[in-house]
């Protein structure tokens, strides 16, 4: 089946029978009608649609001949990465960079391993054919995915190896028909709500009944998705349409059928598959890609909000967006930079440079909260000074349209721009975002120990050492 549209997608949400919790109770009948996923499912089969309605989302699959989607395509030149760049930001396009787990994500990590395989090459308990065939089973099918990385946060201390009670998903047997796997993993952003979920153990896995990767389908027996509070609440502009469910991911000795094992006992094969193959730079520049346009996005608010209530004339106005505009046009220039020097490997395969990728998304981790500080500081009150659509439609809304009223704008336009600004910046759902971002590739402080570790300062110590001399 080619690239998929909106209708398929629902429809295989819907038919997926998953172990979905929410407050309580499981969830039973259709996921896409109830109130916590319903806008977000919405905006996800729009960005199926977009395949059908946009140039460049797809690409002629090499084997089927078939239109599939762009994000599995594994770029053999650098306009193979630019086509990639442009069909993950017209995704993002579509809702500001607010979906952090468009299924572009997911896919390309999925291509990245593909690319990857040699990087198992006579690695034990590694299958490398399967997980080929598999990412090409997911291509030609447009499956969506979430995924589950990290273990829980119950103990971070040095020395929780130590811990005699293991709350990491591990593997406690293995059967004819499979690994049976006990435990739970930190949260799965979209759990429930994709065909399948990808379950790997980071480095840093010190235990070989904990170290595997593999994908199962979400309504796979034993396999419970919890969910947090919904954040998607009636009129608000974004939290209504993007808010993708974090869930807790519990398995309750969930069978992984062979087929879908394609790492097990071997905490080796797994850090390399994530340090020495293609993961890093290619899910990097996916996100970096998304980030631009969310900081665009963010830009975007902070402007009409200076236009609204008329400030553009105060310096420090003009020095908050000079530090929004010097941000995104970094974030930028960096991305592009990667692009120009990366690099054709031996396997023809075209990876763009790492280091801007992994600096810029370190930097993304702390300038994106100081966005949403900025919107803060330049709305002031108009953060809060939002009556209801019905209070405008009362028999209010005509001292409400005056008193609230902007610069040269009525106030239910300068309302709905606030209404905005703060959904983005200060609503349950903005504050997740800025969550999100914070901690998107890792905790900030070890992201930074990573960015160190992998620039070389050789030729910067030469240059010193040729001055001392
Ligand atoms: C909104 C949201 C959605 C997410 N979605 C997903 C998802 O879909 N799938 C997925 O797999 N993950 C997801 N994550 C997890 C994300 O990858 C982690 O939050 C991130 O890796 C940080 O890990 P942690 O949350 O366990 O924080 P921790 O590692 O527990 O860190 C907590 C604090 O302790 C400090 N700390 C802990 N250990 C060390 C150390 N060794 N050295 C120095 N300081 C340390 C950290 O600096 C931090 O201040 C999501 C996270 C968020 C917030």
């Amino acid at each position: 089946m080619p690239a998929i549209t909106g209708d398929e997608y629902l429809r295989r949400v819907n038919a997926l029978k998953s172990d979905v919790w929410y407050d309580g109770q499981k969830i039973t009948g259709k996921i896409s009608e109830h109130p916590a996923f319903a806008g977000m499912i919405k905006s996800q089969a729009a960005l199926y649609d977009l395949q059908h309605q946009k140039k460049n989302m797809t690409f002629k699959c090499e084997k089927t001949g078939e239109d599939v989607g762009v994000s599995y395509l594994i770029p053999r030149s650098k306009e193979d990465l630019q086509k990639r760049r442009d069909m993950i930001q017209e995704w993002a396009s579509f809702n500001g960079g607010l979906m952090g787990r468009s299924p572009d994500y997911m896919n390309t990590v999925l291509a990245s391993f593909a690319a990857s395989l040699e990087v198992l090459k006579g690695e034990k308990k590694t299958f490398p054919k399967k997980l080929k065939s598999f990412y090409e089973y997911a291509r030609e099918n447009d499956l969506s995915f979430t995924h589950t990385f990290i273990s829980p946060q119950s103990n971070r201390s040095k020395l929780s190896v130590l811990d005699e009670e293991v709350t990491n998903a591990r593997i406690i047997d293995k059967r004819d028909e499979g690994l049976v796997i006990r435990g739970a993993k930190l949260l799965a952003t979209q759990g429930g709500i994709t065909d399948e979920i990808i379950v790997y153990s980071t480095p840093g896995t010190a235990e070989d009944d904990q170290s595997y990767l593999f994908s199962i389908p979400s309504d796979t027996n034993g396999l419970k998705f919890v969910c947090r509070r919904s954040f998607a609440h009636c009129n608000t502009p974004l939290s209504s349409r993007f808010d993708e469910m974090d869930t807790v991911v519990l398995f309750d000795d969930v069978i992984v059928p062979w087929e879908r094992v394609f790492i097990y006992e071997n905490i080796r094969a797994v850090a390399s598959l994530y340090q020495d193959g293609k993961f890093i730079p290619f899910t990097l520049h996916q996100i970096v890609s998304r980030q631009v346009i969310k900081a665009e996005f963010a830009l975007g608010v902070a402007q009409s909000i200076i236009e609204m209530i008329n400030i553009d004339e105060y310096e420090h106005v003009q020095g908050k967006m000079a530090e929004m505009i010097r941000g995104v046009e970094s974030i930028k220039a960096l991305l592009f930079k990667a692009e120009g020097t990366g690099k054709l490997d031996q396997s023809g395969v075209y990876i763009p440079d790492p280091i801007p990728l992994y600096v810029a998304v370190n930097e993304f981790q702390s300038f994106y909260p100081r966005c949403m500080e900025i919107l803060q500081q330049l709305g002031a009150s108009g953060m809060v000074t939002l009556p209801s659509e019905r209070d405008f439609s009362s028999e209010l809304g005509e001292d409400l349209t005056f008193y609230l009223k902007g610069y040269e704008k009525g106030g239910k336009e300068k309302v709905e721009l606030f209404r905005l600004a703060w959904d983005l910046s200060m609503s349950e759902f903005g504050s997740r975002q800025t969550l999100y971002e914070r901690f998107f590739f890792g905790d900030p402080v070890r992201l930074a120990h990573a960015v160190y570790r992998a620039y070389s300062t050789d030729s910067a110590v030469r240059r010193v050492k040729r001055f001392l001399k």
